[in-house]
């Protein structure tokens, strides 16, 4: 018998889309394994790409032959599958509901440093056999993998392996992998460190502090770091002991752990009120009779829904399952990391996008060597190779950010419902604006509703909310960004040493440079949109390719030099709210000052130490955060993005304002909040006024029958770009032929319209929206376009499909 494997090559075309069979040779029969990475020859020439082992058989000499010619596979690239069964059906999945390659949902599963160009050692972390270490190891730390792979006893390196006794890791090229940190060692003996003791002046505490160090450290390496968070032993004090032939510095390379200097206080569970203890029953009963369900857990802010879902967590553990907990973009909810931290301790993994690939590739090892048991991420997190979950929580189940922008185009959700029947769990969506469908579905009793209609804190009521109409404001003459109400509101709160979050709303907005005499804007030269003012470094830049360029001091137009600087940036604002409150101390929260690795914590933790009296920022602050000292909360703009040409702006709107509202009176003091606006009649500001979702929801699911928008109808987008106008404008033309012939009389196809930004760097866009009900073809349609897209990409034309997409502009 020989054996021979079916193969997904990294090659994302429709030809490559289904598998090859290579045949296994040999020397490799023992390690290949279905979900392993092996590089195999593809096409002509020497060239070599990696692939996806899908199964694993073994055919007879006959069957063998029958097959003709077969490649051979060259090498493996894994000692253990990196996907198990379940990932690699849930790839085939993805790949239909998507329309997308199976190459790419594969690859979308994996951290990225997995599918990068590398280089793999076999690393030793824990002891293992002395004539191991010594003929196949060479006493060395490691070795390059494809020499252990080559090596007579594989079989015993997968056995350590298993054992954890040895490690694979993976090097890419180009980048080193290793994080390397200043550290030291002690060069005295322990009676040394005694005499240097008493050789110094009492008041030299700090060097007495660093001796006493060394003598707990023997012979062991004490990194700069540790020395000054463990110890409060400083750098200066380190350098001092250098001179003083105390110690040496050493390089040691650190095991990435992003939450390693931070201490969590380890929390207890809170004692339920009844909504709260009523959704987690239900949950639990759930965990625990093995049955999937999915739950829309509605509660308002602040209604504990966190407590809810941990202790769910909590029951599944108790089982000795598994759970996997996603927030959005969870850089920014840093307090959320913090309660999972607290509650669960070492046990948790947390993925999210502002790890570094190292961290992340850490961090998934911990998952997978079965060292966590609760995952904590953004939205890729959905993948994580956890066995035997209980429970999948999508807490912010109306955001957009679940829903991935870029090929494959999947919604986290979907994956989580999938993966929840896969695992007979149950799976929680959690929210105070629930997502319209979502909340349909829950009202079709597809998904079972838990509400949970007051705050958790008894002492804590809902916000009371006032609208400014600041269409009055301007004829009052105030230029400013803040209304005379809010002023004084803001004035209170310093006085009592209360604190206040302001949010300037972004969305759909921009601040830009216009001429004063001709009106001229300053467009981006690749792209059909005018550049942006950026403050900090003062140029203008294109949001969309990342054109940059420096304010002009004439109109290129006019040669009027007088330029006026439009709209009002962050920066902008926190200099009037600076003038207006001398004495504030106000943090500013933006894109701006988030960018640099950890200062959105700071940022917070400040806030939350009451170290400033206004938080002012954009979106980012709207979500998540648990406040009891806000009392106030001021929405400067409410009203941006309710002019877009966007079905969901309504929705967006009541959702931002609802969550922003929310960070107010939190605490044992009642909060308030006021909300600018220019349209203040309009239903999603009023019902955001009145924290109404409900009739919200009844007013916004009647638009949406009205304009056969989603959730009445399903939505596909297809875009086609070209570098020529007309070649896109000609292409999407035929694709909307094409989909009326195949589509019965009831789709509608809309289009083809230009796209509201037509050219991004100096590409055409146009699309076209298919909205539905029941289209039994619509799959084999968009297969074919699928398809046929192969060969108009070598012409330069894209198209990308996107099913249920959150916008369409
Ligand atoms: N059963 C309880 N008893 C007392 N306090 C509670 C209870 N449950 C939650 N809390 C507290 O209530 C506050 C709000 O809870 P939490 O942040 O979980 O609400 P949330 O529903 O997630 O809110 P949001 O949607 O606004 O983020 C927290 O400070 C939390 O510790
Ligand atoms: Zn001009
Ligand atoms: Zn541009």
């Amino acid at each position: 018998m020989t054996k021979i494997a079916q193969v997904i090559v990294d090659v994302p075309t429709m030809q490559t889309d289904t598998p090859f069979t290579y045949l296994i040779p040999l020397s490799l029969a023992e390690t290949v394994q279905t979900g392993m990475r092996v590089v195999v020859p593809f096409g002509g020439g020497n060239r070599k790409v990696q692939g996806f082992v899908l199964q694993v058989l073994e055919k007879t000499e006959e069957e063998l032959t029958a097959l003709g010619q077969l490649k051979t596979i060259s090498e493996v690239m894994d000692l253990s599958p990196v996907l198990n069964g379940e990932l690699l059906d849930l790839a085939e999945m993805m790949k239909q509901t998507t329309f997308s390659f199976k190459i790419t949902c594969l690859q979308t599963m994996l951290p990225r440093v997995m599918r990068a160009d590398y280089e793999k050692w076999l690393v030793i972390v824990d002891e293992i056999p002395e004539d191991i270490y010594e003929q196949v190891f060479h006493c060395l730390d490691e070795i390059p993998f494809q020499e252990a792979v080559s090596s007579e006893r594989v079989g015993e390196l997968k056995k350590l392996k298993r054992e954890n006794k040895l490690e694979v890791r993976y090097e890419v090229k180009a980048r080193n992998k290793k994080k390397m940190v200043q550290g030291f060692r002690s060069l005295l003996s322990f009676e040394q460190a005694e005499e240097a003791k008493e050789d110094l002046r009492k008041t030299a505490h700090k060097q007495r502090k660093l001796l006493a160090l060394l003598q707990q450290l023997e012979d062991k390496v004490c990194t700069l770091v540790d020395a000054n968070k463990k110890y409060q032993v400083s750098r200066g004090v380190i350098q001092k002991g250098e001179e003083n032939g105390w110690l040496e510095l050493v390089e040691v390379e650190v095991k990435r752990d992003p939450y390693a200097y931070h201490t969590f206080k380890p929390s207890q569970p809170l004692v339920l009120n009844d909504e709260q203890q009523a959704a987690c029953q239900a949950i639990t009963t759930h965990i625990h009779q093995q049955q999937h369900k999915t739950f829309l857990l509605q509660g308002v802010t602040g209604s504990g829904k966190t407590e809810v879902y941990l202790q769910g967590i909590a029951e599944a553990l108790k089982l000795g399952k598994t759970a996997i907990m996603l927030v959005p973009e969870i850089a920014l909810t840093p307090q959320t990391v913090h309660r999972f931290k607290s509650r669960f301790g070492n046990q948790v993994a947390v993925l999210h996008s502002a790890l570094s690939e190292g961290e992340k590739y850490d961090e998934w090892r911990k998952i997978e060597k079965k060292e966590a048991q609760v995952v904590v991420g953004a939205r890729s997190a959905i993948f994580a190779p956890l066995e035997n979950i209980g429970l999948i929580i999508l807490d912010e189940e109306h955001e957009t950010s679940y829903k991935q922008e870029d090929t494959p185009r999947y919604h986290a959700r979907n994956i989580a419902i999938w993966r929840g029947k896969y695992h007979q769990c149950p799976v929680v969506l959690g929210s105070a604006t629930p997502s319209l469908e979502s909340r349909a579905r829950a009202h079709k009793q597809v998904y079972q509703l838990l509400p949970l209609t007051k705050r958790a804190n008894t002492k804590a009521t809902l916000p009371s909310v006032n609208v400014v109409d600041m269409r009055e404001e301007i004829t009052k003459g105030s230029m400013q960004s803040f209304s005379e109400t809010l002023l004084e509101k803001v004035q209170h709160r310093l006085d009592r040493k209360e604190q206040v979050v302001l949010m300037l709303n972004r969305r759909g907005y921009s601040s830009f440079v216009m001429c004063r005499d001709c009106g001229y804007v300053l467009p981006c030269p690749n792209c059909d949109i005018s550049l942006t003012l950026h403050m900090d470094n003062l140029k203008m830049k294109c949001h969309y390719c990342g054109h940059e360029e420096n304010i002009p001091k004439e109109c290129p137009i006019c040669q009027s030099h007088k330029i006026r600087y439009y709209g009002t940036g962050t920066q902008k604002v926190e200099e009037e709210l600076q003038q207006l409150f001398p004495t504030a101390s106000i943090l500013r929260m933006d894109v701006d000052t988030t960018r640099r690795k950890g200062a959105h914590e700071r940022l917070l933790k400040k806030f939350g130490e009451r170290k400033a009296d206004i938080l002012l920022g954009t979106q980012m602050i709207a979500k998540g955060l648990d406040f009891p000292n806000v009392t106030l909360v001021g929405v400067l703009n409410a009203d941006t993005a309710l002019n877009l040409p966007d079905f969901r702006a309504s929705e967006k709107t009541f959702q931002l304002l609802t969550q922003v509202s929310g960070r107010a009176g939190r605490g044992d003091k009642p909060g308030e909040v006021i909300i600018q606006t220019f349209n203040p009649t309009h239903y999603a500001i009023e019902y955001a006024k009145n924290q109404d979702y409900e009739l919200f929801y009844r007013h916004e699911m009647q638009m949406r029958h009205l304009g056969n928008y989603p959730p009445y109808f399903f939505t596909v987008q297809i875009v086609a770009s070209h570098e020529q106008e007309e070649v896109a404008a000609r292409k999407s033309f035929e694709l909307v032929r094409y989909l009326k012939q195949q589509l019965t009389p009831q789709a509608i196809v809309l289009g083809p319209t230009p796209k509201a930004i037509l050219r991004i760097k100096n590409r055409y866009y146009y699309q076209l929206v298919i909205k539905y009900k029941q289209e039994p073809e619509l799959a084999n349609a968009l297969r074919t376009i699928l398809e046929t897209s192969q060969k108009d990409y070598r012409q330069g034309l894209k198209i990308t499909i996107d099913i249920e997409p959150n916008s369409f502009i």
